[in-house]
């Protein structure tokens, strides 16, 4: 469980502060799904580096299980990120002279599994997304959707207990944001993730069922009956 209790973050700009995060108190239940959406510049991705301790917040806590991450040493923190937190980006970050089975790989090299469970482990993902054939294509050789599957199996094969997801869709044509949508809401559903999601999107927005909107760093929750 997230617990979020008066998070600042400001970012000094040359003379000016950048209040990105004015006070945010948020609480998301294990199993929970959340969509973030909001005005550019509004602080979507700062609250998501918050959630995932990609950065530290300027004071406040954010509490993961009952772990403040804002107050972790760094390698607990890279230990909490490697085992715990899955991410996927609207850039998909392969690294592009891997196969899709050997980046999907990496995720596991941290925690010390070894290559041969990491080959079958990662396998297993790729046919978990639908990519069980393309086990040995480059990032080059895929679509955009195959990249983002493969970047999806790489944050999922580690058994997270969080999918953070920033702009997941956004590289992404119309056709293929659906397919990606699909894959993370069945991915969500069957691993019981707690899955966080920052979109532009309004179409996604507005069928999620529990909705933050930041703006200017103030954050609002809006529910809705299911
Ligand atoms: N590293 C940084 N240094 C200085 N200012 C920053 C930094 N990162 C973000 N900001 C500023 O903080 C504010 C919030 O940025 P953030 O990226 O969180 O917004 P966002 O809602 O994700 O925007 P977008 O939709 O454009 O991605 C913006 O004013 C931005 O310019």
């Amino acid at each position: 469980m997230y617990q979020l209790r008066s998070v600042i973050k400001q970012y000094r700009k040359g003379r000016e502060t950048v209040h990105a995060l004015a006070g945010v108190d948020l609480t998301i239940a294990d199993g929970d799904r959340l969509v973030i959406q909001g005005p550019t510049g509004g602080g979507k991705s700062t609250l998501l580096q918050m959630l995932g301790g990609l950065d530290r917040p300027t004071s406040g806590s954010v509490e993961l299980d009952g772990i403040d991450l804002a107050r972790l040493s760094e390698a607990r923190l890279t230990k909490v990120r490697s085992q715990s937190i899955g991410f996927v980006f609207q850039s998909f970050n392969l690294i592009p002279t891997l196969s899709a089975q050997e980046n999907v790989e990496t995720a596991l090299v941290p925690l010390g599994v070894k290559a041969s469970e990491r080959r079958e482990r990662a396998a297993e993902a790729l046919k978990s997304v639908g990519l069980g054939e393309r086990l040995g294509h480059l990032p080059s050789e895929m679509s955009g959707g195959q990249q983002q599957r493969v970047a999806i199996a790489r944050a999922l094969v580690k058994q997270p207990k969080v999918l953070l997801a920033d702009e997941p869709t956004g590289n992404l044509d119309e056709s293929m944001r659906d397919e990606i949508m699909d894959v993370l809401e069945s991915m969500w559903k069957e691993h019981g993730l707690t899955f966080i999601m920052v979109t532009h999107d309004s179409s996604i927005a507005k069928k999620a069922p529990r909705l933050a909107t930041i703006r200017k760093g103030a954050l609002t929750v809006t529910e809705k009956a299911a």
